[in-house]
């Protein structure tokens, strides 16, 4: 970096990652990759997790097209260091970038809450839906101290071999929006029913609204002004850490980021989520690559009945009536080819759940089929395709648990399961 670049870099204000698998990977290289790159911390959850980054020599490696890319001059905390009284681990957080799974966002957040305000921005990555309601319910009850939020759904294909060495297989796009804060406009322009609340009831004075999380829904708190949702947000109109940071994400081009409406995200993780409830939860049941779903008569009559149940919910969901053309977009058919166009192109793919099980990893299918299921019980549509594709998953991880602990006896008494091995 010339002088004058970092004279300019020291300007930029910091940017923290927390989760430094793939996604969190990428995205930390790609923004050090930048003319000027702002300063990145990486928030690491365990000191181990620390000493693997040191010995990799504090450096991200990304590969694509078998071609190499090494990137170093992170910054770094740790949460449960011993030094966490020291100034950097209380300064306030201005942007964050949440790059976790799913089930680990709420804990992870929960550990450096008191570093984010209203002033700052946090963008979630996590695959499936409902992080934002937990973290909402959980993490910040109280609607007035909410930080900013921006989802990012991501589309590029991206495995590891070793930790902070990703390789990004298959070049896709993380779509971005922002979620609208409350409390939200005056009550004439709310004429929003939520489901689990109504929020046309009178504008509630800024203490009631503050505390009334009942009005919010699973997709975030929302507001029926269809001209300032169904385009994406004038960047000079956003609060100022939100507009830094996507300004600076819509800089890195390899990564494709694009700013689009609120309905559009929710579109667009919607179909994420159709896509990730057929091709993961299957590609584990059978253990097979994603395109070894296709061209089989009985795989496609499952995928049918599970993106049906699918179909239903989201045409049910109240807190989606602004997505535009919500019956054709959503309609079993057309998920149907959205599910058989991402198999074809990911065909060689492992999907991240079945990488998951072969590791004894917990997945995300708490927030995937879970999340269809659990809407579903609140709408009253029964949705058992679903829930026995989330049980097999869970039942699937357990048994390759169990064998994983067999190969790591810690009770000298214990003597191996008689089963061959098959999975
Ligand atoms: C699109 C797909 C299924 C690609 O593998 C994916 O998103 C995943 O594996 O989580």
């Amino acid at each position: 970096m010339t002088a004058s670049a970092v004279a300019a870099a020291t300007q930029l204000p910091r940017i923290h990652i927390i989760g430094t698998g793939n996604v969190g990977c990428l995205v930390a290289h790609s923004l050090r990759t930048l003319r000027q790159p702002p300063p990145i911390v990486l928030i690491f959850h365990r000191q181990d997790v620390k000493t693997t980054f040191r010995r990799r020599g504090n450096r991200i490696r990304v590969e694509r097209d078998r071609v190499a890319s090494i990137v170093s001059g992170f910054e770094w905390q740790v949460m449960d260091a011993l030094e966490y009284w020291m100034p950097q681990y209380l300064s306030p957080i201005r942007s964050l970038i949440v790059a976790t799974k799913a089930h680990q966002a709420v804990p992870a957040l929960q550990k450096i809450k008191d570093r984010l305000s209203p002033d700052s921005t946090i963008m979630l990555l996590q695959n499936g839906m409902g992080v934002l309601d937990e973290i909402n319910r959980s993490v910040f009850p109280d609607p007035a101290k909410r930080p900013n939020v921006v989802l990012g759904i991501n589309s590029h294909g991206a495995h590891t071999s070793r930790p902070f060495s990703v390789v990004h297989a298959g070049y896709g796009k993380i779509d971005l929006g922002v979620v609208p804060r409350t409390p939200s406009p005056p009550s004439s322009e709310r004429s929003f029913k939520g489901a689990t609340g109504d929020t046309t009831k009178d504008t509630p004075t800024p203490s009631s609204a503050d505390t009334d999380s009942s009005a919010e829904t699973t997709t975030g708190d929302v507001y029926s002004n269809n001209n300032l949702l169904n385009s994406p947000p004038d960047l000079e109109t956003l609060p100022e850490s939100t507009r830094e940071l996507i300004q600076v994400l819509l800089s890195c081009y390899d990564l494709s980021f694009g700013l689009v409406s609120y309905p559009e995200i929710l579109a667009i993780q919607l179909e994420k989520l159709a896509v990730n409830a057929v091709i993961n939860s299957l590609t584990v049941m059978f253990n097979c690559y994603n395109g070894q779903l296709l061209y089989n008569h009985s795989i496609s009559r499952m995928i049918r009945l599970t993106l049906f149940e699918i179909s239903k919910v989201i045409a049910a969901m109240p807190e989606l009536d602004n997505i535009p053309s919500r019956e054709i977009r959503f309609s079993p058919e057309r998920l149907e080819r959205v599910v058989i166009g991402i198999a074809k192109r990911t065909a060689v793919n492992v999907s991240s759940m079945l990488q998951d099980v072969r590791a004894g990893k917990q997945t995300e299918v708490e927030y995937i089929n879970g999340y269809v299921v659990n809407k579903g019980a609140e709408l009253g549509i029964p949705c058992s395709v679903n829930f026995m594709l989330k049980e097999m998953v869970k039942g699937k991880l357990e048994m390759i648990g169990a064998r994983l602990r067999e190969d790591l006896p810690l009770d000298p008494s214990y003597t191996r399961a008689p089963y061959p091995d098959l999975l």
